[in-house]
């Protein structure tokens, strides 16, 4: 079964695009926000960023979710998987210098396909102010983006920028989906 990542910096429209392209491709859609604990919460809601420790735990407990799921269903996971180290115990590629907890071979063979959806700091800061009923403060945007480690090789990936409305980078998605392996559309 196929995984995509959709990845970013807070505010980048993570949760809006993922959401979507499930639902058009009829795929499982996780969503990574609502499996933070409520500690990891409460500490970007005082403005304060998560540092590898708090999100290791985190991104293990979303691991074992999607190893399970992707025994039997394709997912669309939005994540902001900001550095490499935390995309690999995702999907356990690499791994495990820092997270003793996930095994190499436990992932069935599928390999992860990453949408990192990329935008000024200027435009994804107005668009955080405006977002309402969100634990995640704006002020928290600038450690995003120096957390933030892009894609590349080996990783399997597209770089969409979010000045596009919404509609629009769902079929980018999907067309690219398509032109890059036909077989994740099976
Ligand atoms: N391409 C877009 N164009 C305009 N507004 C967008 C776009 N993508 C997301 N938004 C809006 O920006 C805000 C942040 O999006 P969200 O999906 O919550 O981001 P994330 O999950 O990455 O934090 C939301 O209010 C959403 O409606
Ligand atoms: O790794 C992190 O620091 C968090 O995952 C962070 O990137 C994420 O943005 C928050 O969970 C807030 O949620 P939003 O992405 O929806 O703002």
């Amino acid at each position: 079964m196929v995984l995509v990542v959709v990845m970013g910096v807070s505010g980048s429209g993570k949760s809006t695009v993922g959401s979507l392209l499930a639902k058009k491709l009829g795929w499982k859609f996780y969503d990574a926000d609502d499996y933070h604990s409520d500690g990891n919460k409460l500490k970007m809601a005082k403005g304060i960023p998560l540092t590898d420790q708090d999100r290791i735990p985190w991104l293990g407990e979303l691991h074992k979710i999607i190893r399970e799921g992707l025994s039997s269903e394709n997912i669309v996971l939005a994540c902001s998987a900001l550095k490499r180290v935390y995309r690999d115990i995702l999907t356990n590629e690499e791994s495990t210098a820092l997270s003793q907890e996930v095994k190499k071979d436990e992932m069935p063979p599928s390999r992860p396909f990453f949408v990192h959806l990329d935008g000024s700091m200027e435009l994804i800061l107005q668009r955080l102010e405006k977002r309402k009923g969100h634990f995640m403060p704006s002020a928290l945007l600038q450690s995003q983006f120096d957390t933030l480690e892009p894609l590349s090789a080996p990783e399997h990936f597209i770089i969409i920028n979010v000045e596009k409305n919404v509609l629009d980078i769902v079929s980018e998605i999907e067309r690219m989906l398509v032109k890059s392996n036909l077989e994740y559309l099976q």
